[in-house]
């Protein structure tokens, strides 16, 4: 499980689509969420679009591994499709907040690696966010000031990125993909193989 979280605007989204693209062997847990779509946004690609009375429901009926409020809207990864691909060894991308990554740590901490994505500077922040186009300016100044407390979790994480070049940090995130995959607790498939070169 491999969490992508940062202030809204740093590029979480835009590194991720770059992960999906490129690498074969993640795909993402689709969260729900109660806010409007975006224009371009895909139901069933970029979140489930579902009313507050169903996800309201989903809680209830305790279908969310972990869920959260943000800006007001509500947000969940479902449990169904993950649970079912992490037993069959599928590596799962997750854009959650910090609230999401404390629950999934708590739950399934062997499990998890939590990055978190920093932008180059507060100015910059604020220019990405206005250059997405897709937020008013009073949302966008809701997220300026939020931007300040979600960064303050920073040290709920594993690793810290500086998304200043798309690439560099690309680059980056991938590096970590890598070599968390290459931990020994993570390569069971290896077991009979090491077995094999230690027979005399
Ligand atoms: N806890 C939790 N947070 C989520 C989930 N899905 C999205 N988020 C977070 O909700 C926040 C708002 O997401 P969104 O409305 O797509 O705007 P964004 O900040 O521009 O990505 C981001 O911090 C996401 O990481 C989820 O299933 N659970
Ligand atoms: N390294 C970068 N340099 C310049 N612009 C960036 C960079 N990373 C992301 N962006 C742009 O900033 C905006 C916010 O990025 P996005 O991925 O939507 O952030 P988030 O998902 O964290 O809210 C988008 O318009 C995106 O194209």
């Amino acid at each position: 499980m491999f969490i992508m979280s940062s202030p809204s605007g740093a590029g979480k989204t835009t590194i991720s689509r770059m992960l999906l693209e490129r690498d074969a062997h993640i795909c993402m847990s689709v969260s729900c969420t109660t806010r409007p779509p975006r224009p371009g946004e895909v139901d069933g690609k970029d979140y489930h679009f579902v009313s507050q009375a169903e996800f309201d429901r989903m809680v209830a009926d305790e279908e969310f591994l972990e869920w959260a409020t943000v800006f007001g809207n509500s947000y969940g990864t479902p449990k169904a499709q993950v649970k079912a691909g992490l037993k069959e060894g599928q590596d799962y991308l997750f854009d959650i907040d910090w609230q999401g990554t404390q629950q999934l740590y708590q739950k399934l901490e062997r499990d998890v690696v939590r990055v978190f994505l920093l932008p180059p500077s507060i100015d910059e922040l604020r220019r990405r966010l206005t250059g997405r186009g897709t937020d008013s300016e009073d949302v966008i100044a809701a997220r300026m000031e939020r931007a300040r407390s979600e960064i303050s979790h920073w040290d709920g994480y594993d690793y810290v990125v500086v998304n200043d070049d798309i690439d560099a940090c690309f680059d980056k995130v991938r590096e970590i993909l890598a070599a968390e995959r290459m931990r020994r607790a993570r390569q069971t498939g290896l077991i009979g193989f090491v077995r094999e070169l230690m027979t005399p």
